[in-house]
């Protein structure tokens, strides 16, 4: 039996696959949830709410005791030295900074105490922003003005300047923070941060997550010197190299090899963000098939014949793990939206489900603009849906009325919103957690007029990762995995209704966000 292993540590769960590429078999799952596991980390929904000027933190501790927890749950289901080669993926954009201890410490890895007390002396900046994190527009600001403006940032890394980007994070923590900065001496992200502690040793960044970043020159997929020179001093050697999606970055350090019986000598291919990681786990990763994930941000995103990125400046363009790019769409207001409508009502999902059922497609005009935080596709300030419709609708007295609204107002952006991406939409593969949900899935196809599939392997990001491993370590054949790997789910196949092409409740939102 030879296994790969995919890990998938997101925004709000660290989860795994184990597959036998070779027997075309998922073995194990497994997934730790930080909120309900964690709690003492003070991140209900993965990230430290509250924050002062638009920060959202993490805990990178966190991130590290659920890889932990989630292993131990793994190590129950399979045997975990039938693994022969791992893989994974980290939530974008998020960024780790260590100081001079961290080269050693991850390379001496004590199996007797936990990696989060081992490592937590690494930290130079003792949480963690992420993807959610909105403080950097004078940052984003400077970094356009220094380069030439935001055309010449988009042209170099394939985004505009980007508040969650990890390149604006950086020079903000260099201007609120010198002595924090100074002390810093390696900057990862969230993926190479996790892959480095797996491997026991710095390892590099990829090309689909380093994307993310705007430092990353989509001419040559390397450090763009301009970019690293308008971000922050000494930038450069803060980074790790940056390498293509299938470069093995080390193998299996003894501290998971005594803790989680892992083999000696097994290889880990680069990690890589959690949607280049899907876009591989979805069998999308060559161009043609549209994806749409639901996790805590809603993403619409592409393979890509040749780069292409957002004249509107909102979209983004990352390296796609097999070679070439993808085009991606973010919107902050996805699952946590959804579910600030269902707490509204005291609701449960099943209410939330049945409230979609008994509305009707279009929702007879009502619209919802559901940016509960300031939303990122379009950029807005505002963090107060706005209701547009009449009526008990519009002072929040309709609760089916409100969720249809909420959900739709969702796709209604998305299509306009990925209209540069120019995407023949027949199929709408679907992925994340609130996929599983016919009614939402619903929506999604009479919105886009397209057929809706999820596939029999839910867990896209953490398959994504597995496939990799077998793919760079043995020698397998993408396109081969892909077909067994990434099959429909046939039986769930949702179709469009028709019954409305959202013209109106489309002008309407648009109208609404101004
Ligand atoms: N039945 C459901 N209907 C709609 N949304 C759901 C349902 N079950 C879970 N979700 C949503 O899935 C989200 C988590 O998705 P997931 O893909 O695991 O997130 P991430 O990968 O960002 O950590 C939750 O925030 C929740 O709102
Ligand atoms: O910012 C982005 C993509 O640009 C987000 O999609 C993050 O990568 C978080 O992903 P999820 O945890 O929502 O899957």
């Amino acid at each position: 039996m030879s296994y790969t292993l995919g890990i998938d540590s997101s925004t709000q769960s660290c989860s795994a696959i184990v597959i036998d590429p070779a027997a075309g078999k998922v073995v194990a799952e497994a997934s730790v949830n930080f909120g309900e596991r964690l709690p003492k980390y003070g991140a209900p929904s993965g990230f430290i709410p509250d924050g002062a000027d638009g920060e959202v933190h993490s805990d990178p501790r966190m991130w590290l005791d659920a890889l932990e927890l989630m292993l131990e749950e793994l190590g129950g289901k399979c045997d975990l030295s039938q693994v022969v080669a791992v893989s994974g993926a980290g939530q974008q954009h998020g960024s780790v900074y260590l100081n001079e201890r961290w080269p050693g410490v991850v390379a001496s890895l004590n199996a007797s105490s936990p990696l989060a007390e081992q490592l937590g002396p690494c930290l130079a900046r003792e949480t963690s922003p992420i993807w959610m994190d909105g403080s950097t527009t004078v940052e984003c600001r400077e970094i356009a003005d220094a380069v030439g403006g935001d055309r010449e940032v988009c042209v170099r890394s394939g985004s505009i300047a980007i508040e969650r980007f990890t390149g604006p994070q950086i020079r903000r923590f260099s201007k609120i923070d010198p002595e924090g900065y100074a002390a810093t001496t390696r900057i990862h992200l969230v993926s190479s941060f996790l892959c480095s502690v797996l491997c026991g040793t710095d390892a590099p960044i990829d090309t689909g997550d380093g994307a993310g970043m705007n430092l990353l020159n989509l001419g040559n997929w390397d450090w763009d010197e301009v970019l690293l020179e308008a971000t922050a001093d000494g930038l450069r050697d803060r980074l790790p190299a940056v390498v293509q999606g299938d470069h093995v970055a080390g193998s299996v350090c003894g501290y998971f090899q005594k803790r989680f019986g892992f083999g000696a000598d097994v290889p880990v291919t680069v990690f890589t963000g959690d949607n280049p990681s899907s876009l591989v786990g979805m069998g999308a990763s060559t161009p043609g098939k549209v994806v749409v994930s639901l996790g805590t941000s809603d993403t619409f995103f592409a393979a890509m014949p040749e780069v292409l990125s957002d004249p509107d400046g909102c979209g983004h363009v990352f390296g796609n793990p097999s070679g070439g790019s993808m085009s991606l769409q973010c919107f902050i207001n996805g699952s946590l939206a959804r579910e600030a409508v269902k707490d509204r009502f005291g609701m449960g999902w099943d209410e939330f489900s049945a409230a979609l059922a008994s509305t009707p497609e279009g929702n007879g005009g009502k619209v919802m603009v559901p940016f509960f935080r300031p939303e990122i596709s379009p950029r807005t300030e505002s963090s107060e849906p706005v209701l547009v419709g009449g009526g008990d609708f519009e002072s929040w007295k309709e609760p089916e009325a409100a969720v249809r609204a909420c959900v739709e107002g969702q796709f209604i952006n998305m299509r306009s919103r990925t209209r540069w991406m120019k995407l023949e939409t027949e199929v709408i593969y679907l992925t994340g957690g609130a996929s599983q949900n016919d009614e939402v899935a619903q929506v999604a196809a009479d919105v886009f007029g397209a057929k809706v599939q999820r596939l029999v392997v839910s867990s896209s990001v953490a398959l994504g990762g597995a496939m990799r491993a077998a793919c760079s370590s043995l020698g397998a054949s993408l396109t081969e995995l892909e077909a067994v790997f990434c099959k429909a789910d046939e039986a769930g196949t949702i179709s469009p209704r028709g019954g409305s092409d959202y013209a109106a409740n489309e002008e309407a939102f648009e109208a609404a966000i101004g």
